[in-house]
């Protein structure tokens, strides 16, 4: 049996990261990762990087020709995350599937079984697919398996039914109709982006219609039939063609195969590891990213690394519940991107707010770069001109909205934006004017 001080199972984000210091602290780790295919984790395979390199290349080529860009892309970086990796002195990575045998051993799909004085569980989440009949149709795909449809224009879809309007569904709509797909999503819920304000749904629905992607809100699937040469989407509603469907309802833990039930290690009513606020699951095992339901984001799951670091061998002052604010975007056109309280719920806290708002096509650098769709909007509290929430839905957002992150971690209040030195001309200087509102 082998043994070492740390066993990460999974090479994500964090687990990657946490290697590289255990490695700095002259701890012997061993990283276990079940698919060569993966070294770098979902982010860089089958996520983050995949479609962002999509809908850029989208922009300028054509579908076989950017699948074959994100291709090259993505296995450029696998290879250098394995080496980054695998090039560490006191880390081994082992291509194999991990599954529990006790809190202290784990059993590798070869056979070999590993002692460790410390496991961390960063197995990631997978795709919910319902139980639907006809779900397992050969045209009916998750998010991984639409990046990877081929790089030829004959794997290309003509019509897109998207089953779901969240993140992952917008990003794909986009990209697809940018490659000449005629695209339609539907959506469960009656309204899309269902936390947002009424404003975001507005320029949301605009964008989608002047692209000619149809939303069916408030309808669900009923059925799957396999044609031969389409798919039936049968829903309470209507019935939609399809030479692609894509399936982006959420994802879940990723406890698939694990033999948690071996361990002390507890799943909630959702499947995610229970964890306190240091990601401990148990005395020595941790969980981190999206499998200890976190939120589902890379740079959430880079958090929970730090969270991990700084109990190991800094001040054990980061937890969970620190992090209460955190900014995210979804890379569309424009980009919408969002940190802290909607307007919807600064009025539901009960505060006595104020709302500042702008419309991007009075910003010159959005005239400039044609992309004048969309706004700026901030809300502050009245009385202690706190910020309390920013919404970006415009050029740039998702570079912007990081300022904000820094901002409202570090106090640093409403008029302050009013007279900042901004750079000209840029997306970022309607800030300005944004916060002269107030
Ligand atoms: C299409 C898509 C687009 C996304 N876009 C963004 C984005 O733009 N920005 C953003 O921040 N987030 C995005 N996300 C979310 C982000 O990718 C995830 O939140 C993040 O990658 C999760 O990282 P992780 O560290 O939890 O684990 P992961 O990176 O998921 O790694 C888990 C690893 O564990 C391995 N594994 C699983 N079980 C075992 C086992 N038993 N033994 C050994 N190995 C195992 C898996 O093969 C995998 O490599 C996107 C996700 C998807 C699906
Ligand atoms: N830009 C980014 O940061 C980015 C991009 C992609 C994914 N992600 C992460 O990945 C996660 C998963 O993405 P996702 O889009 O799969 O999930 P999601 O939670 O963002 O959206 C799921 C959507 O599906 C709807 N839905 C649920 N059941 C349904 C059903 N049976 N029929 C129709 N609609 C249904 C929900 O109402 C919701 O609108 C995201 O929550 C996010 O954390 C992030």
């Amino acid at each position: 049996m082998k043994q070492t001080k740390n066993l990460i199972i999974g090479f994500g984000k964090a687990g990657k990261t946490l290697a590289a210091t255990f490695d700095k602290h002259g701890e012997s780790t061993i990283l276990v990762e079940e698919s060569a295919q993966m070294y770098g984790g979902t982010c860089i395979n089958v996520g983050c990087i995949p479609s962002k390199k999509l809908l850029f290349a989208g922009k300028k080529h054509d579908f076989a020709s950017a699948m074959a860009q994100k291709t090259a892309l993505i296995s450029a970086l696998r290879q250098a995350n394995f080496k980054k990796v695998d090039d560490l002195a006191n880390v081994e990575v082992i291509n194999a599937t991990a599954s529990f045998v006790n809190d202290h051993t784990v059993e590798l799909s070869t056979g070999e079984q590993i002692t460790a004085e410390r496991i961390f569980i960063n197995t990631g989440a997978v795709s919910i697919m319902p139980k639907i009949a006809g779900i397992d149709g050969k045209r009916i795909y998750n998010s991984t398996q639409m990046l990877n449809l081929g790089d030829t224009q004959d794997s290309h879809p003509e019509r897109l039914v998207i089953v779901g309007g969240g993140f992952i569904a917008l990003e794909f709509a986009f990209m697809y109709q940018a490659f000449g797909s005629k695209v339609s999503i539907i959506e469960l819920n009656d309204t899309l982006l269902a936390k947002e304000d009424d404003d975001v749904r507005e320029v949301m629905q605009g964008l989608l219609a002047e692209r000619g992607i149809e939303v069916h809100l408030g309808t669900s699937v009923e059925q799957f039939v396999e044609q031969d040469t389409h798919t039936e989407v049968l829903t309470n509603k209507l019935t939609l063609e399809a030479d692609a469907v894509l399936v982006a309802i959420g994802r879940r833990a990723n406890t698939d195969g694990l033999k948690l039930e071996n361990t002390s290690v507890q799943l909630d009513e959702r499947g995610y590891v229970v964890c306190n606020d240091k990601l401990k699951a148990s005395d020595h095992i941790w969980a981190l990213g999206d499998v200890a339901g976190s939120p589902q984001f890379t740079y959430i799951s880079l958090d929970d690394y730090r969270i991990v670091v700084d109990d190991l061998f800094g001040s054990g002052t980061r937890s969970r519940n620190d992090r209460q604010i955190f900014p995210t975007s979804v890379f569309i056109e424009p980009p919408l991107s969002h940190i802290g309280m909607t307007e919807k719920q600064a009025r539901a806290s009960g505060r006595d707010y104020q709302v500042a708002k702008l419309p991007a096509n009075s910003v010159p650098k959005a005239k400039i770069v044609n992309q004048t769709q969309g706004f700026l909007k901030a809300i502050i509290d009245k009385q202690t001109r706190e910020i309390l929430g920013v919404t970006l839905f415009c050029e740039n957002s998702h570079e912007i909205i990081n300022l904000f992150k820094l901002a409202m971690d570090n106090g640093i209040k409403a008029d302050y934006f009013k007279s900042q030195i901004f750079t000209h001309p840029t997306i970022s200087e309607a800030i300005n004017d944004l916060f002269g509102q107030f």
